[in-house]
């Protein structure tokens, strides 16, 4: 019965054009591919068989792509030798699998002498016996999360209840937000205040005005609707920077309102898998991490994916988190197939029955078909498996970056059917508005943005405490 209260309807933001096309996958590859099982009968022995069979065909409908396959290359996974997540009920049923469920583990233990997880075998044989527990209490503990600030299930069910000491952080989070963009807003204010000293409301100044808006990343969109209404409301009469800044802070309200939601999670999934994207650099893996600390700090059980396979330092990196947050982890060595990875974690996400699965990868630019062609082979092969899978698609984009962040936004939505945003770095950037543009033309919810390299440091998007950031007003 846990958390089987949270119906499905998640829908919003979802790029269906970029979804896997059923008529090509039926043109893929000749041979015959297992339906996705449903993941408590499927038997893991055939595990291999079935991601081999899918994988070739996620191929077969991109034969151009230079996937990177080496042949001895198969993920390995590291839980940690202690899930405090796992109740000793689902311990047992680890411990002891049917004796098909074993193959595909041995298989991993047997070419890698050291494998993780046969300590994990240990780990768990370790666990107190599931009698010893208190059932009825674990399973309460087990179905009633609450989601932290930021985050949504898709119903009315009682997780949507707020976690208590997310309100209170409230003002030392604004006053964060406002020092992370006071390089963006007190430039624009020193220009604006320049801009009006002794000046009456006019054309030239109007023009002026938008032409600087536009340089600070807001957009044309959001530049004529500021300066729309400094006309209606001042023109030819004296402006304050003041005035500008309070009708900026109204403006951009508006046009962020809209894109500002909280991270909806169907629960019922098990797992609702999060697929995060964006090129080198924007900070995925620091995102993965944090949404996973407060993912894992609500009771939730997240197992984390290390599809970056082109770094090692990604990989070594996402271990970290994963050690940090309590979450478990399947990685795989350098150079192996992300999307066999990707196949292999939600397989292992559902035997261990995560309630979120977060899938990383990598963001190489440089090759921009093969980038593609693997993260659109990952999509595909995860909607093998769940049909709404990949359930939320998170690019990261770094604010820092500008302008640039527009154009990934373009290219990732396009390949990977992007259906919301994360940015990251608004920590000290001047350029904190091309949110406010991305917004405007892009209309994708922004999740979360990211204000340091810390554990803490992501907050859910709230369009008002930014608009007035930016604007410089407000407490
Ligand atoms: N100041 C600041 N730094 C951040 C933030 N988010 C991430 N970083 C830093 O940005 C750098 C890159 O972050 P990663 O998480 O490695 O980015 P990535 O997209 O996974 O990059 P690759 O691993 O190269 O694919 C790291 O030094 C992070 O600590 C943020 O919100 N603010």
């Amino acid at each position: 019965m846990a958390l089987g209260f949270i119906k499905k309807i998640f829908t919003f933001g979802k790029d269906t054009a970029a979804e896997p096309k059923p008529e090509a996958e039926a043109q893929a590859a000749g041979a015959p591919v297992a339906e996705p099982a449903a993941p408590a009968e499927t038997p893991a022995a055939t595990l291999s068989d079935d991601r081999d069979a899918l994988l070739d065909e996620a191929e077969a409908a991109n034969p151009e792509a230079d996937y990177h396959i080496p042949e001895d290359v198969e993920p390995e996974i590291y839980p940690l030798p202690h899930d405090p997540h796992l109740p000793a009920a689902e311990a047992e049923t680890v411990a002891e699998p049917e004796p098909e469920a074993v193959e595909p583990e041995a298989e991993i233990a047997a070419e890698e002498p050291e494998a993780p997880v046969e300590e994990v075998a240990e780990a768990i044989d370790d666990e107190p016996p599931a009698e010893a527990e208190d059932p009825v209490l674990e399973e309460a503990v087990r179905a009633e999360p609450a989601l932290p600030k930021g985050f949504a299930a898709t119903s009315d069910a009682p997780v949507e209840a707020a976690v208590p000491e997310a309100v209170q952080p409230k003002r030392s989070w604004f006053q964060r937000l406002r020092e992370g963009l006071a390089r963006t807003s007190s430039q624009l204010s020193g220009q604006i205040t320049s801009l009006f000293t002794k000046r009456k409301l006019d054309d030239d100044t109007l023009q002026d005005l938008e032409d600087l808006l536009i340089q600070a990343d807001l957009g044309v969109e959001t530049a004529l609707r500021i300066t729309d209404t400094l006309a209606a409301e001042r023109y030819g009469k004296d402006v304050t920077g003041a005035d500008v800044s309070r009708i900026m802070a109204s403006e951009i309200t508006k046009v962020l309102s809209p894109v500002a939601k909280p991270l909806e999670l169907d629960l019922s999934h098990k797992p609702h898998v999060i697929l995060v994207v964006g090129v080198n650099g924007t900070g995925k893996t620091t995102t993965i991490g944090k949404l996973a600390a407060k993912l894992s700090g609500a009771g939730l059980k997240v197992m984390l994916a290390a599809g970056d396979t082109f770094r090692a330092a990604a990989i070594e990196q996402l271990n970290i988190w994963a050690e940090r947050t309590g979450s478990q982890i399947v990685s795989s060595k350098l150079g192996a197939d992300a999307a066999g990875l990707a196949y292999e974690a939600y397989e292992q996400a559902k035997l261990q029955k995560s309630d979120v699965l977060i899938v990383d990868t990598a963001g190489r630019l440089q090759n921009k078909a093969e980038l593609m062609a693997e993260l659109e082979k990952i999509v595909r092969v995860l909607g093998k498996l769940d049909p709404d899978a990949p359930h939320t698609v998170l690019q990261t984009l770094d604010a820092t970056t500008g302008q640039n962040a527009m154009n990934q936004v373009e290219i990732f939505r396009n390949v990977a059917g992007v259906t919301g945003l994360i940015m990251t770095k608004l920590d000290g950037t001047a350029r904190g508005g091309i949110l406010v543009g991305i917004a405007a033309k892009h209309k994708l919810p922004v999740y979360f943005i990211g204000v340091g390299e810390g554990i803490d440091d992501l907050e859910p998007f709230e369009a008002k405490d930014f608009a007035e950031a930016i604007a410089g007003v407000g407490a």
